[in-house]
């Protein structure tokens, strides 16, 4: 992964960062990365997640779903970290990305279509829960058991479980012995993904998680004291930089389609690490070129509070555009998409800081499984090193559970502080 923070500069962005200033950050790196560096090597709780290339054993993974690996599609019932990560991997790696869905959220309406639109027999459960007690999650296995069962479909030889050693998701599991798969200890689900928590769809459709462990192992090993030699230090850093200038709100802009999923796992990353103590960035979640035609007017003349962070694969699929025989369309004779799409990308880039609005880009050599793996471990050596920067408690979320509280309250007819604010919350009604 190659990072270029070029249009992020004080000389040509404001909100930017001057290359004095990125010289004193560079001291605080070296600090960061000593903290980060001892966290790894005690397997403290957090940074045990920057040794997972080491410690995913991706045989003992594909053993786990060998009983499901013949099936067509697979169903990840998840939410968070405990989704993200897994479609990020099968949406930007698989032949057939829609080969693999997940239920992340309680829609009624869409559980059930999605449901009534897979062929359960032919359809993987990959069931996902750190804690164990998600409502989202447990509420979707129950559905999702009932439909297999209502359907005929033997659920328990189609399902792999993926938990802790307790919790009601690890009891459903033991009563009906399903293949279960433990966690890596000391990572919260938002840095899991390059283990056991994100890998089972990968496994299940027989994706490259060798080469994504791989990949990541290459950055892992080259993280160092200096944001100029180590690209996943230099995104932090300057995104954290820019945060200090006013830059409050991350744009998150792939240019591949694949790589959509990725701004949302990037998203979670971010928001529930960072977001703490009155500060951290906003990401918002964007796509090349389609959302040039939605939301760059905000980026390039709205407020100064934005960086965006652009990313692209250089190797792209040959589609050529037919000659257009039209004497206005003639810029298109001879082009082919992935050119088109990499001349927006250019001229996005380009646009933004004539305008001195803040970019980063990230560019993959090609979107394989060892990029991504340099991708997502990157921008979660990236976190944690803002974390260190900003002085904030990275692996935690305290401020998520308050609401858990009140929902599982409201649905038990409980009445406790949380119940009683629901109840009494603020209303102005306009009908
Ligand atoms: O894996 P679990 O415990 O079901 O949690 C799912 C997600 O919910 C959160 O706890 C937030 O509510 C995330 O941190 C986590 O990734």
């Amino acid at each position: 992964m190659h990072v270029d923070i070029g249009a992020a500069l004080g000389t040509v962005a404001d909100p930017g960062v001057d290359e004095d200033a990125l010289d004193a950050l560079d001291e605080r790196v070296a600090a960061a990365h000593e903290t980060i560096a001892d966290g790894r090597e005690a397997d403290e709780f957090g940074y045990a997640a920057l040794n997972l290339p080491d410690r995913t054993d991706p045989e003992m993974i594909r053993e786990a779903v060998e009983p499901v690996a013949d099936a067509e599609y697979v169903v990840t019932v998840g939410i968070g970290g405990s989704a993200l990560g897994a479609k990020t991997v099968t949406a930007a790696l698989a032949d057939d990305p829609d080969r693999h869905v997940v239920l992340d959220n309680v829609d009624p309406e869409h559980v059930e279509r999605t449901l009534a639109g897979l062929p359960l027999e032919d359809t993987a459960i990959s069931v996902v829960s750190k804690s164990g007690t998600t409502a989202e999650t447990l509420a979707n296995f129950l559905v999702v058991r009932e439909a297999y069962e209502s359907r005929g479909v033997d659920w328990t030889e189609r399902t792999v479980a993926t938990t802790g050693e307790s919790g009601p998701l690890r009891e459903l599991a033991d009563e009906e012995d399903l293949p279960t798969l433990p966690l890596p200890d000391g990572v919260p689900g938002r840095f899991a993904a390059l283990s056991t928590v994100g890998l089972v769809p990968a496994a299940i459709v027989d994706l490259d998680i060798e080469g994504l462990l791989a990949g990541a192992g290459d950055v892992a090993d080259d993280l160092g004291p200096s944001l100029y030699d180590t690209p996943a230090y230099a995104y932090g850093a300057v995104a954290y930089a820019l945060e200090e200038r006013g830059a409050s709100v991350n744009a998150v802009m792939p240019y591949a389609e694949r790589l959509e999923y990725f701004a949302e796992w990037f998203a979670q990353l971010w928001a529930e690490s960072l977001g703490k103590d009155g500060r951290g960035q906003t990401p918002a979640r964007a796509l090349g070129a389609t959302d040039q035609h939605s939301q760059l007017q905000l980026y390039r003349a709205g407020p100064r509070d934005k960086m965006v962070t652009v990313v692209r694969p250089r190797e792209r699929a040959d589609v050529p555009v037919p000659d257009p025989g039209n004497e206005s369309l003639s810029y298109l004779a001879g082009a082919d998409l992935g050119e088109l799409l990499d001349a927006e990308y250019d001229a996005t880039v380009a646009s933004l800081s004539a305008a001195g609005r803040p970019a980063v880009e990230l560019e993959l050599d090609r979107l394989d499984a060892r990029n991504l793996g340099e991708l997502l471990y990157a921008m979660e050596a990236a976190c944690v090193l803002v974390g260190e920067l900003a002085d904030v408690e990275t692996f935690t979320q305290p401020a998520v559970e308050w609401g858990k509280r009140a929902a599982r309250g409201l649905l038990a007819g409980e009445d406790t502080e949380e119940t009683r604010t629901v109840a009494d919350r603020p209303s102005y009604r306009i009908d």
